[in-house]
């Protein structure tokens, strides 16, 4: 049924695109939203859909080696990006939501990293993504925006076995962040506190601070 209301762990997930829809970080069909389903597996958003207006039929339930247990929409096929919240999943037991926004600051910040990492100012905003240090060093994951997808997703998850990033985030160059947290809320607020972050980087260096520091 064209524009049913949402259910089980697709409502949040609908509320979290509308969300970031709103604030032009899913524009167009960019980006994608998975939550561990109830269920089994988990479900991600369907590859292709525009993201202010999310219903039932544009989620899809996977296990977690991304074959389909549940399509609504029987011609939608999961997110192309699906490989990389498997990679997460799986290496983060405990992580229950994943959201991939394509935000301008995070494609411009990005410009600043080296060697694979991006060094994050000592912002307050980094204790909300759990460290808590004073002045901390926090470096993000960077990973080149491969053409085929499972080969980023394949860095991502020898990546992830090796160290555990400081927050827990990760950017694809030139693409946009993957986000993550227990749930829908947590993962929200981790991601609005990043893309804050990325807001802040672009914002000093245009005010000439020099850095962002
Ligand atoms: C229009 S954005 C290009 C694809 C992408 O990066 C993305 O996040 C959305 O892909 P999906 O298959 O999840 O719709
Ligand atoms: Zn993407």
């Amino acid at each position: 049924m064209a524009g049913a209301a949402v259910t089980d762990e697709r409502r949040e997930l609908a509320a979290a695109a509308r969300h970031f829809y709103q604030r032009g970080w899913m524009v167009g069909t960019a980006g994608n939203l998975s939550a561990r389903a109830s269920a089994g597996g988990f479900w991600i958003t369907a590859s292709g859909r525009h993201k202010g207006e999310l219903t039932d039929k544009d989620f899809i339930r996977v296990d977690m080696d991304g074959q389909v247990l549940e399509s609504p929409d029987l011609q939608g096929r999961p997110s192309a990006e699906t490989s990389i919240h498997q990679a997460i999943y799986r290496a983060f037991p405990e992580t229950g939501a994943i959201f991939h926004v394509h935000s301008v600051e995070a494609n411009i910040a990005a410009h600043w990293g080296e060697k694979g990492r991006l060094r994050l100012p000592a912002l307050e905003m980094i204790k909300g993504l759990g460290v808590w240090e004073e002045n901390p060093l926090v470096d993000l994951p960077v990973f080149e925006n491969l053409p085929h997808v499972p080969d980023i997703s394949a860095l991502i998850a020898e990546r992830l076995e090796q160290e555990r990033p400081q927050i827990p985030a990760l950017l694809i160059n030139l693409h946009g962040a993957t986000v993550w947290g227990k749930d829908c809320t947590a993962a929200l607020h981790h991601t609005e506190l990043l893309e804050y972050i990325f807001r802040y980087m672009v914002t000093a260096r245009m005010a000439g601070l020099g850095g962002y520091a």
